[in-house]
Protein backbone atom coordinates (compact mmCIF):
# COMPACT_ATOMS: atom_id res chain seq x y z
CA UNK A 1 0.00 0.00 0.00
CA UNK A 2 1.20 3.42 -0.99
CA UNK A 3 1.33 6.35 1.70
CA UNK A 4 1.51 8.78 -1.53
CA UNK A 5 -2.23 9.72 0.48
CA UNK A 6 -2.78 9.29 4.11
CA UNK A 7 -6.36 9.34 6.02
CA UNK A 8 -7.09 10.26 9.41
CA UNK A 9 -10.61 10.72 10.65
CA UNK A 10 -11.97 12.58 13.39
CA UNK A 11 -14.83 14.73 15.10
CA UNK A 12 -16.49 13.66 12.35
CA UNK A 13 -14.38 15.01 9.71
CA UNK A 14 -12.10 12.51 7.09
CA UNK A 15 -8.82 14.24 5.77
CA UNK A 16 -7.35 13.14 2.78
CA UNK A 17 -3.56 14.45 2.52
CA UNK A 18 -1.73 14.04 -0.60
CA UNK A 19 1.77 13.18 0.52
CA UNK A 20 4.90 13.53 -1.82
CA UNK A 21 5.86 16.89 -1.12
CA UNK A 22 9.21 16.51 -2.82
CA UNK A 23 7.55 15.82 -5.77
CA UNK A 24 5.08 18.83 -5.35
CA UNK A 25 2.07 16.29 -4.72
CA UNK A 26 2.32 15.36 -8.48
CA UNK A 27 0.34 12.32 -10.01
CA UNK A 28 1.65 9.13 -9.69
CA UNK A 29 -0.04 5.97 -10.73
CA UNK A 30 0.07 4.57 -7.06
CA UNK A 31 -0.98 7.98 -5.98
CA UNK A 32 -4.27 8.01 -8.31
CA UNK A 33 -5.02 4.44 -7.21
CA UNK A 34 -4.75 5.13 -3.44
CA UNK A 35 -6.46 8.47 -3.83
CA UNK A 36 -9.41 6.81 -5.79
CA UNK A 37 -9.55 4.45 -2.77
CA UNK A 38 -9.23 6.77 -0.26
CA UNK A 39 -12.12 8.57 -1.32
CA UNK A 40 -14.40 5.75 -1.62
CA UNK A 41 -13.36 4.68 1.82
CA UNK A 42 -14.30 8.09 3.52
CA UNK A 43 -17.44 7.76 1.14
CA UNK A 44 -18.49 4.33 3.04
CA UNK A 45 -16.89 5.55 6.27
CA UNK A 46 -19.69 5.80 8.68
CA UNK A 47 -17.25 8.30 11.19
CA UNK A 48 -17.10 10.78 8.32
CA UNK A 49 -19.56 13.62 7.29
CA UNK A 50 -17.47 15.69 5.55
CA UNK A 51 -14.11 15.09 3.59
CA UNK A 52 -11.19 17.66 3.66
CA UNK A 53 -8.59 17.06 0.31
CA UNK A 54 -5.32 18.66 1.46
CA UNK A 55 -1.56 18.49 0.45
CA UNK A 56 1.90 18.39 2.66
CA UNK A 57 4.69 20.70 1.74
CA UNK A 58 4.48 23.90 -0.39
CA UNK A 59 2.14 22.65 -3.22
CA UNK A 60 -1.48 21.45 -3.02
CA UNK A 61 -0.94 19.21 -6.72
CA UNK A 62 1.23 20.09 -9.88
CA UNK A 63 -0.90 17.63 -11.40
CA UNK A 64 1.02 15.32 -13.93
CA UNK A 65 4.84 14.51 -12.60
CA UNK A 66 6.44 16.02 -15.84
CA UNK A 67 10.13 14.82 -15.17
CA UNK A 68 8.57 11.31 -14.51
CA UNK A 69 6.47 11.33 -17.87
CA UNK A 70 9.45 12.87 -19.51
CA UNK A 71 11.59 9.97 -18.63
CA UNK A 72 9.35 7.87 -19.61
CA UNK A 73 7.94 6.69 -16.40
CA UNK A 74 4.08 6.01 -15.89
CA UNK A 75 1.49 8.05 -16.22
CA UNK A 76 1.59 10.43 -19.50
CA UNK A 77 5.07 8.69 -21.17
CA UNK A 78 2.40 7.41 -23.57
CA UNK A 79 -0.74 7.16 -24.70
CA UNK A 80 -0.41 2.90 -24.14
CA UNK A 81 0.90 3.57 -20.57
CA UNK A 82 -2.09 6.38 -20.32
CA UNK A 83 -4.78 4.40 -21.27
CA UNK A 84 -3.04 1.13 -18.99
CA UNK A 85 -2.83 2.93 -16.33
CA UNK A 86 -5.81 4.69 -15.71
CA UNK A 87 -9.48 3.91 -16.15
CA UNK A 88 -11.22 7.36 -16.32
CA UNK A 89 -14.47 5.83 -15.08
CA UNK A 90 -12.83 5.39 -11.88
CA UNK A 91 -10.13 7.84 -11.01
CA UNK A 92 -10.41 10.81 -7.98
CA UNK A 93 -12.41 12.86 -10.72
CA UNK A 94 -15.39 10.60 -10.89
CA UNK A 95 -15.03 9.15 -7.26
CA UNK A 96 -15.48 12.90 -5.69
CA UNK A 97 -18.33 13.96 -7.90
CA UNK A 98 -20.00 11.03 -7.14
CA UNK A 99 -19.91 11.62 -3.41
CA UNK A 100 -22.43 12.42 -1.69
CA UNK A 101 -20.65 14.06 1.49
CA UNK A 102 -19.38 17.54 1.51
CA UNK A 103 -15.71 17.79 -0.07
CA UNK A 104 -13.54 20.75 1.15
CA UNK A 105 -10.16 21.58 -0.62
CA UNK A 106 -7.77 23.03 2.05
CA UNK A 107 -5.53 24.46 -0.60
CA UNK A 108 -2.19 24.79 1.25
CA UNK A 109 -0.16 25.32 -2.32
CA UNK A 110 -0.46 25.90 -5.71
CA UNK A 111 -2.91 23.31 -7.78
CA UNK A 112 -1.62 22.77 -11.34
CA UNK A 113 -3.25 20.94 -14.26
CA UNK A 114 -4.81 17.79 -12.68
CA UNK A 115 -4.18 19.27 -9.61
CA UNK A 116 -6.75 22.30 -10.38
CA UNK A 117 -9.40 19.79 -12.05
CA UNK A 118 -9.22 17.93 -8.48
CA UNK A 119 -9.44 21.18 -6.73
CA UNK A 120 -12.52 21.87 -8.61
CA UNK A 121 -14.53 19.47 -8.17
CA UNK A 122 -14.43 19.70 -4.57
CA UNK A 123 -17.82 21.98 -3.19
CA UNK A 124 -15.36 24.16 -1.15
CA UNK A 125 -12.30 25.66 -1.78
CA UNK A 126 -9.75 27.54 0.73
CA UNK A 127 -6.44 29.13 -0.59
CA UNK A 128 -3.52 29.93 0.67
CA UNK A 129 -2.93 33.80 -0.68
CA UNK A 130 0.52 32.87 -2.10
CA UNK A 131 -0.87 29.53 -3.76
CA UNK A 132 -1.99 29.51 -7.40
CA UNK A 133 -4.32 27.49 -9.92
CA UNK A 134 -2.54 26.55 -13.26
CA UNK A 135 -4.48 25.25 -15.88
CA UNK A 136 -1.83 24.11 -17.43
CA UNK A 137 -2.72 21.61 -19.65
CA UNK A 138 -2.51 23.45 -23.14
CA UNK A 139 0.72 24.71 -22.91
CA UNK A 140 1.90 21.19 -21.91
CA UNK A 141 -0.19 19.61 -24.66
CA UNK A 142 -2.74 17.97 -23.52
CA UNK A 143 -5.99 19.21 -22.76
CA UNK A 144 -8.29 18.91 -19.13
CA UNK A 145 -9.32 15.42 -18.80
CA UNK A 146 -10.26 15.08 -15.13
CA UNK A 147 -13.28 18.07 -15.31
CA UNK A 148 -12.33 21.66 -15.61
CA UNK A 149 -13.88 21.49 -19.51
CA UNK A 150 -16.84 20.51 -17.09
CA UNK A 151 -16.78 22.55 -13.83
CA UNK A 152 -15.46 25.89 -15.43
CA UNK A 153 -18.01 27.02 -18.02
CA UNK A 154 -20.40 25.56 -15.22
CA UNK A 155 -18.72 27.78 -12.28
CA UNK A 156 -17.84 30.88 -14.56
CA UNK A 157 -19.73 30.76 -17.62
CA UNK A 158 -18.39 30.42 -21.02
CA UNK A 159 -16.51 33.01 -22.12
CA UNK A 160 -14.34 33.07 -18.63
CA UNK A 161 -13.88 29.39 -18.92
CA UNK A 162 -12.92 29.15 -22.36
CA UNK A 163 -10.06 32.64 -21.46
CA UNK A 164 -8.72 30.13 -18.48
CA UNK A 165 -8.80 27.12 -20.25
CA UNK A 166 -7.64 27.98 -23.96
CA UNK A 167 -5.17 30.40 -22.26
CA UNK A 168 -3.47 27.95 -19.83
CA UNK A 169 -2.94 30.75 -17.45
CA UNK A 170 -1.88 30.63 -14.19
CA UNK A 171 -4.28 32.45 -11.56
CA UNK A 172 -3.03 34.35 -8.47
CA UNK A 173 -5.15 33.64 -5.29
CA UNK A 174 -6.70 36.87 -5.62
CA UNK A 175 -7.54 36.14 -8.91
CA UNK A 176 -9.33 32.70 -8.17
CA UNK A 177 -11.58 35.12 -5.09
CA UNK A 178 -12.45 37.61 -7.74
CA UNK A 179 -13.64 35.27 -9.90
CA UNK A 180 -15.15 32.61 -7.44
CA UNK A 181 -13.08 30.03 -7.83
CA UNK A 182 -12.26 29.99 -4.32
CA UNK A 183 -14.40 30.54 -1.29
CA UNK A 184 -11.74 32.03 0.92
CA UNK A 185 -8.35 33.07 0.80
CA UNK A 186 -5.92 32.99 3.61
CA UNK A 187 -2.65 32.83 5.01
CA UNK A 188 -0.66 29.48 4.33
CA UNK A 189 -0.77 28.74 7.98
CA UNK A 190 -4.20 28.97 8.91
CA UNK A 191 -5.97 26.77 5.98
CA UNK A 192 -6.22 23.74 7.44
CA UNK A 193 -7.24 25.45 10.50
CA UNK A 194 -10.05 27.25 8.24
CA UNK A 195 -10.84 24.46 5.98
CA UNK A 196 -11.27 22.21 9.33
CA UNK A 197 -13.60 24.84 10.95
CA UNK A 198 -16.06 24.89 7.72
CA UNK A 199 -15.91 21.31 7.94
CA UNK A 200 -16.85 20.78 11.33
CA UNK A 201 -19.88 23.36 10.73
CA UNK A 202 -21.13 21.08 7.99
CA UNK A 203 -20.37 18.18 10.16
CA UNK A 204 -22.61 20.19 13.16
CA UNK A 205 -26.04 19.44 10.69
CA UNK A 206 -28.28 16.71 9.75
CA UNK A 207 -26.08 14.25 8.03
CA UNK A 208 -28.82 13.10 5.59
CA UNK A 209 -29.69 16.45 4.97
CA UNK A 210 -27.00 17.51 3.98
CA UNK A 211 -26.03 14.81 1.55
CA UNK A 212 -29.92 14.74 0.16
CA UNK A 213 -28.92 18.81 -0.65
CA UNK A 214 -25.74 17.98 -2.41
CA UNK A 215 -27.19 15.06 -3.87
CA UNK A 216 -30.17 17.62 -5.26
CA UNK A 217 -27.22 20.41 -6.32
CA UNK A 218 -25.81 17.87 -8.56
CA UNK A 219 -28.85 16.69 -10.25
CA UNK A 220 -30.02 20.04 -10.63
CA UNK A 221 -27.10 20.61 -12.75
CA UNK A 222 -28.86 18.71 -15.60
CA UNK A 223 -32.42 19.13 -15.15
CA UNK A 224 -35.01 21.38 -15.86
CA UNK A 225 -36.83 22.94 -12.99
CA UNK A 226 -40.08 20.60 -13.11
CA UNK A 227 -37.95 17.52 -12.69
CA UNK A 228 -36.10 18.76 -10.39
CA UNK A 229 -38.85 19.55 -7.76
CA UNK A 230 -39.87 16.37 -8.30
CA UNK A 231 -36.38 14.71 -7.15
CA UNK A 232 -36.64 17.13 -4.33
CA UNK A 233 -40.08 16.19 -2.96
CA UNK A 234 -38.72 12.30 -3.02
CA UNK A 235 -35.48 13.15 -1.35
CA UNK A 236 -37.14 15.59 1.43
CA UNK A 237 -39.96 13.17 2.49
CA UNK A 238 -38.02 10.57 4.14
CA UNK A 239 -36.17 13.36 6.15
CA UNK A 240 -39.70 14.11 7.51
CA UNK A 241 -40.06 10.74 8.91
CA UNK A 242 -36.16 10.87 10.70
CA UNK A 243 -35.18 11.32 14.42
CA UNK A 244 -32.75 14.24 12.81
CA UNK A 245 -35.75 15.87 11.91
CA UNK A 246 -37.59 15.68 15.20
CA UNK A 247 -34.14 16.63 16.68
CA UNK A 248 -33.68 19.73 14.83
CA UNK A 249 -37.25 20.84 15.95
CA UNK A 250 -36.55 19.49 19.44
CA UNK A 251 -33.04 21.37 19.64
CA UNK A 252 -34.02 24.46 18.50
CA UNK A 253 -37.31 24.71 21.11
CA UNK A 254 -35.12 24.08 23.65
CA UNK A 255 -32.50 26.37 22.93
CA UNK A 256 -29.93 23.82 22.93
CA UNK A 257 -27.52 22.81 20.14
CA UNK A 258 -28.91 19.66 17.87
CA UNK A 259 -26.83 16.21 18.38
CA UNK A 260 -27.73 14.60 15.08
CA UNK A 261 -26.96 10.81 14.58
CA UNK A 262 -27.61 10.68 11.02
CA UNK A 263 -31.16 8.40 11.35
C1 LIG B 1 2.07 26.73 -10.40
C2 LIG B 1 3.18 25.73 -10.06
C3 LIG B 1 2.60 24.36 -9.75
C4 LIG B 1 3.91 26.20 -8.77
O1 LIG B 1 4.59 27.39 -9.03
P1 LIG B 1 5.70 27.87 -8.00
O2 LIG B 1 5.16 27.82 -6.61
O3 LIG B 1 6.19 29.19 -8.49
O4 LIG B 1 6.83 26.78 -8.01
P2 LIG B 1 7.93 26.50 -9.13
O5 LIG B 1 9.19 27.21 -8.77
O6 LIG B 1 7.38 26.71 -10.48
O7 LIG B 1 8.13 24.93 -8.93
C5 LIG B 1 8.90 24.40 -7.84
C6 LIG B 1 9.62 23.16 -8.29
O8 LIG B 1 8.69 22.13 -8.62
C7 LIG B 1 8.89 21.69 -9.97
N1 LIG B 1 7.59 21.34 -10.55
C8 LIG B 1 6.48 22.08 -10.53
N2 LIG B 1 5.49 21.43 -11.15
C9 LIG B 1 5.99 20.25 -11.56
C10 LIG B 1 5.44 19.15 -12.25
N3 LIG B 1 4.17 19.13 -12.63
N4 LIG B 1 6.24 18.12 -12.51
C11 LIG B 1 7.52 18.12 -12.13
N5 LIG B 1 8.10 19.13 -11.44
C12 LIG B 1 7.34 20.18 -11.18
C13 LIG B 1 9.50 22.88 -10.68
O9 LIG B 1 10.19 22.49 -11.82
C14 LIG B 1 10.42 23.42 -9.58
O10 LIG B 1 11.57 22.59 -9.53
P3 LIG B 1 13.02 23.24 -9.29
O11 LIG B 1 12.93 23.85 -7.92
O12 LIG B 1 13.96 22.08 -9.36
O13 LIG B 1 13.21 24.25 -10.36
C15 LIG B 1 4.19 25.68 -11.22
O14 LIG B 1 5.35 24.96 -10.80
C16 LIG B 1 3.66 25.04 -12.46
O15 LIG B 1 2.93 25.64 -13.21
N6 LIG B 1 4.08 23.80 -12.70
C17 LIG B 1 3.76 23.06 -13.90
C18 LIG B 1 2.40 22.43 -13.75
C19 LIG B 1 2.05 21.53 -14.90
O16 LIG B 1 2.28 21.84 -16.04
N7 LIG B 1 1.47 20.37 -14.56
C20 LIG B 1 1.06 19.40 -15.54
C21 LIG B 1 -0.28 19.78 -16.12
S1 LIG B 1 -0.95 18.55 -17.18
C22 LIG B 1 -1.64 17.43 -16.10
O17 LIG B 1 -1.67 17.63 -14.93
C23 LIG B 1 -2.18 16.23 -16.74
C24 LIG B 1 -2.40 15.02 -16.21
C25 LIG B 1 -2.93 13.96 -17.08
C26 LIG B 1 -3.55 12.78 -16.55
C27 LIG B 1 -3.40 12.14 -15.39
C28 LIG B 1 -2.76 12.58 -14.27
C29 LIG B 1 -2.13 13.75 -14.13
O18 LIG B 1 -2.09 14.83 -14.90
Amino acid sequence: MSEDVTYEVSEGVATLTLNRPERMNTISGPMLDELTRLLVRAGEDREARVIVLTGTGRAFCAGLDLNAAQKGEGIGSSSATFGATIDLRNTPPTVLHALDKPVIAALNGSAAGYGMDMALGCDIRVMAAEAKLAAAFVKRGILPESGGTWFLPRMLGWAKAAEIIFTGRTLSAEDCLKEGLVNEVVPADQVAARAREIALEIAANAPMAVQGAKRLMRMGMEETFDTHVQHVYLQLLPLFQSQDFREGMASFLEKRPAVFTGK
